[in-house]
């Protein structure tokens, strides 16, 4: 384990930091986090491991990649991106930092991670979870940069809790306003984080931290922690040593913020959670009105009413710790929404799928070259739990995209449908 001296004369040690997930925006915030972790070596290690879903690539010939030795032959894209520092299948034409290694073996990936960023589409993060579950240190921290909620019998949660609880880590989220191709050409964005440690992550004093290890023992302390919904935790989360930098807000500021990407942080995991979940359905019925043409009016009234939907199933199922301040005033929130209404792959291809008259599935098979949408999951996950409990009447747009994904409404009922909204 890396270490740097410190006042105290005590080792002081690096966090190092693994990214669960490379697509089109696991590549991008790779690409944030190692630019953040060389230009921070006194908190960080600058390496920065990228867990790849391993798959072959073919080089086409006209690419400057393309090498006459291996021809045509696919190649595995880890070795592609570690060559060449560039993801050719998820993010082309954007050079990647030297620092971030790509590597396709999972818990290889996360060993000794203090902090671990998931950055996944949502349906494949629990075979992934299930995969490290016991292989990571037991007082890592996580940041979901998922958009999707996660739903069951049981309810609905977070992917943040979910991550969470079954891995026995604190982990918060991050969303925004963040179209990946934009941010990884580096033109100014802004993005939510909510993270909310326990205290004794983070508090200085009294010296040592609480987290420090048992003198007799060894052992870290377990901690109590509040989750998103203000309960107490089911998790008891392990202290982080005292000999690691304070893993606080101004930690994972440092690692996120860039010139072009400026960092809010909030306290407000569900409502940060929930913006970039919801807003995925109601980009979807922004695509569905643009393919019909019929202009900017009709896509203001869906993200008005999909606004308002998305405050109320916040409020209705994760209680008052939800702020609504994060919808109508974060990155996470309004903007993120207007931004996916506007240029996001849920609104291409939904607008598409009603130009061409194929089913959005269909859109994201032929466009996407394997980039993998939320919308239509979270549309169908979120329209399971209101029908369980008898409330899709209550949430008129989220029931319509739904319907209208399986077949069951046209797009032109969309206006007599939103009529009492
Ligand atoms: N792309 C964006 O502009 C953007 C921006 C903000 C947030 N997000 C969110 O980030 C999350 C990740 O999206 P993305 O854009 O990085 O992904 P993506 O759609 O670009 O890529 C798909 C990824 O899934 C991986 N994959 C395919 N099959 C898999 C399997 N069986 N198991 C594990 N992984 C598999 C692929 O290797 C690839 O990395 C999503 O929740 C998305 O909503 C995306
Ligand atoms: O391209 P989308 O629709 O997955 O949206 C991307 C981001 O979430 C926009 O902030």
């Amino acid at each position: 384990m890396a270490s740097a001296p410190t006042l105290g004369g005590g080792p002081q040690k690096k966090h190092k930091v693994t990214i669960v997930g490379s697509g089109n925006w696991g590549s991008t915030i790779a690409k944030i986090l190692a630019e953040n972790t060389r230009a921070n070596a006194d908190l960080f290690e600058e390496e920065v491991q990228m867990w790849v879903f391993e798959e072959e690539v073919s080089i086409p010939k006209d690419s400057k990649y393309y090498d006459e030795a291996a021809g045509d032959k696919p190649q595995k894209l880890t070795e592609v991106i570690n060559k060449h520092h560039e993801n050719v299948k998820y993010l082309p034409g954007i050079a990647l930092p030297s620092n971030i290694v790509a590597n396709p073996d999972i818990r290889d990936a996360v060993k000794g991670s203090t902090i671990l960023i998931f950055n996944l589409p949502h349906q494949f993060i629990g075979n992934v979870c299930k995969q490290i579950n016991g292989h990571i240190l037991p007082y890592a921290r996580g940041i979901s940069c998922i958009k999707g909620v996660n739903v069951t019998d049981d309810g609905v949660s977070l992917f943040s809790e979910w991550i969470g609880d079954g891995l026995g880590i604190y982990c918060g989220a991050l969303s925004g306003a963040n179209l990946a191709r934009e941010i990884a050409a580096e033109k100014w964005s802004e993005t939510t984080i909510a993270y909310d440690p326990p205290a004794m992550d983070y508090s200085r004093a009294p010296t040592p931290r609480t987290g420090s290890p048992n003198p007799t023992t060894g052992e870290i302390p377990e901690i109590q922690h509040t989750d998103a919904r203000g309960r107490a935790s089911k998790t008891k989360l392990t202290a982080v040593p005292s000999d690691y930098p304070p893993l606080d807000q101004d930690c994972f500021r440092t690692l996120f913020h860039r010139p072009y990407f400026h960092v809010q942080l909030v306290s407000d995991v569900a409502g940060v959670s929930l913006s970039g979940a919801l807003k995925n359905v109601v980009a979807l019925a922004a695509g569905f009105v643009d393919g019909r043409g019929w202009g900017d009016n009709a896509k203001a009234a869906i993200m008005r009413i999909g606004l308002m939907e998305m405050v109320k199933f916040g409020k209705e199922f994760f209680g008052e710790t939800v702020q609504t301040a994060t919808f109508t005033e974060s990155s996470a929130g309004v903007a993120d929404l207007i931004t996916s209404c506007s240029g996001g792959r849920n609104f291409r291809c939904a607008k598409i799928s009603v130009e061409k008259g194929i089913s959005v599935q269909e859109v994201e098979k032929q466009e996407l070259n394997g980039q993998k949408i939320q919308g239509t999951t979270t549309a169908e996950e979120v329209n399971s739990f209101l029908k369980a409990r008898g409330l899709e009447s209550e949430y008129p747009l989220f029931t319509a995209v739904n319907d209208i994904l399986h077949g069951k409404r046209q797009v032109d009922e969309i206006p007599n449908l939103m009529s009492d909204s």
